[in-house]
């Protein structure tokens, strides 16, 4: 553990210095393509138009005889794309595979200075964090880079999930932390076969009403990541950085993914990822606050003035407590129709239409 005093300082000579803020930055979706996919690779600077991060993908979902294919890919896709004000992410192989410390070296090297956030999968505790920390310092100091990378884990791994909270506040370049649902099943040895999303045998069932077990009884799933999303919104939320609800791997069904992603925003996540195109709208709908609730909360917020107090409005008490869930709707919905003015004018009708 590095003493409070050194904590903000560079772990190189000549490395950037470390953030004191994780800058806000839309990031409702954090897309993946794969960048040896010559099909994928040809769509990015059309999806760099409407999506928030793109994540070139070098980890799973990209075969072991593709892995040097997709790392030259995303170097050339990193040079030759104007990415505007979509954020470049990379997620690396991990940290125990054959080409992690090649994918570092080169990504650093040739375009740190296009990339903003690494991805680093299977996260086992603080000693993952500290041991990119340094390496990137290094890399960084060699390539003569200015600004800092910063550094997002996948909490996959039984072992990463209790070691979460020291993970969080590892290193100052730690921006978030996603749910992986998949690998972490697997750690934990669940018995699931799925990539995200619920599962039918995980439910609870009403108590009999007479004699016969099978009469009347409904049945409600359950939601299998409830608590993992919650420790890790907690974890992120004591450490000044961000949570992500991870992958839903049933692409063909765009409901239940609306749903696992509102699940994960209303627990307090800023995005999900998205696997298709089909699944970007869907994580934008989601993570931007919807009008009627944006116009809600400014309207709690004028009727509170200095926001001390108690007030009733529409048959519903509001306080200083009501009053700072409202701020965090309104900052966010802020934030993020500062670079989106369809967002910015669906806000300001709806407010209008309540204040008439
Ligand atoms: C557990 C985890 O680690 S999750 C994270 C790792 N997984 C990934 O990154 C998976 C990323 N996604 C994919 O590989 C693909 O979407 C798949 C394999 C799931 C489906 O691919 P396809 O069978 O080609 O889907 P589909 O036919 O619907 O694709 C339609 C078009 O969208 C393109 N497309 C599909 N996914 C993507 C994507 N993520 N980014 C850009 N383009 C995409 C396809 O290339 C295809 O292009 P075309 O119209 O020019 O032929
Ligand atoms: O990498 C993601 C996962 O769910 O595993
Ligand atoms: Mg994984």
């Amino acid at each position: 553990m590095r003493s409070p005093k050194d904590f903000f300082a560079p772990l190189a000579v000549g490395a950037p210095q470390p953030p004191r803020q994780i800058p806000v930055r839309p990031s409702r979706m954090i897309h993946f393509f794969d960048p040896g996919n010559e099909k994928m690779a040809a769509k990015v600077p059309d999806l760099a138009k409407k999506t928030d991060v793109l994540l070139g993908n070098l980890e799973d979902a990209v075969r072991a005889d593709r892995k040097e294919a997709a790392r030259a890919g995303l170097v050339s896709i990193a040079k030759a794309t104007d990415f505007g004000r979509t954020q470049l992410w990379t997620r690396v192989n991990s940290l125990d595979s054959p080409w992690v410390l090649d994918d570092l070296i080169t990504l650093v090297t040739e375009i740190g200075d296009k990339l903003d956030v690494i991805m680093i999968p299977k996260v086992e505790g603080a000693q993952d964090i500290h041991y990119v920390d340094r390496l990137l310092a290094q890399l960084e100091a060699r390539a003569g880079l200015t600004e800092p990378l910063l550094v997002h884990a996948i909490l996959e791994t039984a072992s990463g999930v209790a070691n979460v909270e020291e993970i969080a506040g590892a290193s100052p370049r730690m921006q978030g932390i996603s749910l992986g649902p998949a690998d972490l099943a697997a750690s934990r040895r669940m018995k699931t076969t799925r990539v995200g999303g619920g599962h039918p045998g995980y439910l609870v069932r009403t108590d009999p009403v007479g004699e016969d077990l099978d009469e009347g009884r409904t049945t409600y799933q359950q939601d299998l990541w409830h608590y993992t999303v919650a420790r890790m919104v907690d974890a992120c939320a004591m450490n000044g950085i961000l949570p992500y609800y991870g992958p839903f791997g049933d692409i063909r069904d765009v409901v239940a993914c609306e749903d696992q992603f509102r699940n994960a925003f209303l627990l307090g996540c800023v995005g999900a990822w998205s696997l298709h195109p089909v699944q970007i709208d869907i994580a934008k709908k989601v993570f931007s606050p919807s009008p009627a609730d944006v116009a809600w909360a400014r309207r709690v917020i004028a009727e509170m003035g200095d926001g001390t107090g108690a007030v009733m409005i529409d048959g519903k008490m509001q306080d200083d407590a009501s009053v700072k869930q409202c701020r965090v709707v309104v900052e966010l919905a802020d934030e993020l129709a500062a670079t989106d003015p369809e967002l910015a004018a669906a806000y300001d009708a709806a407010t209008k239409e309540i204040q008439s």
